[in-house]
């Protein structure tokens, strides 16, 4: 992608600026008076999120993060779509699907002084023939003002119906995974990825001293991330979002996290997995929303 032209198009002074990034691949930098951002149009994946005043990123992003193609960045808001976790018929396709591991690219810029909108595109021609058989549309829609909100919409282009998994993987920027708290799943059902997918029950608020791998059902449109060491809360608000994720790999080596990042992190994702197929009609569309609001105390 010719960065100079990216700008031409869809550039906006002092607002909105492409420049080549990480491995080569296009990112956006986008500021306004409200905060601001990175995104990379490989993943379609925000990098960076921090309101004007605040101190820290939201976001967690590897410092060990790997920018090449066909591989994921680790942090961030990863896209896992058409499937979350491994390839649902075994065929050695990747992990979270293909979105996140391709290019996007860019449909339409716009702002204010304190609100700026960016649209992304990702269409099945990419590398379709070892991916995903059915034609479909994908728009990825963020908003980046004072609350950070992301809405995936997904269109089957087809003449057959298609099924999908799908979620936002945010990896959440923390103080200290040992005082984190996540609310607002107390007396939820989750499958714990760590027991053979065993069903528990969620008595009280999720907090972390081990390996977290969880996929929680029927959740409620309203988390809550506590950070006391950063003084800080954040409001997970979604639409459309039955499942949610928690997940932190504790002490678990992984080539592209430092060995005390999982300190430094928690994903809390958001989105459709595991039974909650979202099945989409020819020429139907599915759309799912996330918000994120950081407050303070
Ligand atoms: O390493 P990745 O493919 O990005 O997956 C990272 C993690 O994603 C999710 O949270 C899954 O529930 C975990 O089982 C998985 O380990």
């Amino acid at each position: 992608m010719d960065i100079d032209q990216l700008n031409i198009s869809y550039g906006i002074q002092d607002r909105v600026s492409f420049e080549t990034g990480n491995g080569g691949f296009p990112f956006i930098h986008i500021q306004n008076q409200s905060a601001s951002a990175l995104i990379s149009l490989y993943g379609g994946q925000i990098l960076s999120f921090k309101p004007a005043d605040e101190k820290d990123d939201m976001l967690f992003l590897s410092k060990k993060a790997i920018y090449n193609d066909g591989e994921a960045i680790r942090g961030g808001i990863p896209v896992c779509w058409p499937w979350f976790g491994p390839d649902p018929k075994g065929l050695q396709r990747p992990n979270h699907g293909f979105v996140r591991n391709n290019l996007w690219t860019v449909t339409a810029t716009t702002t204010t002084d304190t609100e700026t909108k960016i649209s992304l595109r990702f269409t099945e021609n990419h590398k379709k023939e070892k991916t995903w058989k059915q034609p479909f549309t994908l728009t990825l829609e963020f908003s980046i003002a004072s609350t950070l909100s992301i809405k995936l919409i997904t269109e089957n282009t087809g003449e057959q119906p298609f099924s999908i998994t799908q979620a936002f993987h945010t990896y959440f920027n923390v103080g200290d995974i040992n005082r984190v708290q996540v609310l607002g799943l107390e007396g939820c059902a989750y499958f714990d990825k760590l027991d053979q997918g065993k069903k528990k029950m969620q008595t009280g608020i999720v907090m972390i001293g081990e390996e977290v791998d969880r996929i929680y059902e029927d959740i409620r449109n309203h988390l809550t991330l506590n950070d006391p060491t950063n003084n800080r809360r954040i409001e997970i608000v979604s639409e459309n979002c039955r499942t949610g994720v928690v997940w932190n790999p504790w002490q678990k080596a992984i080539i592209d996290l430092d060995a005390q990042d999982y300190q430094r992190f928690v994903c809390v994702e958001t989105g459709n997995i595991a039974f909650d197929l979202v099945q989409v009609p020819p020429s139907g569309k599915n759309s799912f929303l996330t918000s994120y609001k950081i407050l303070r105390g």
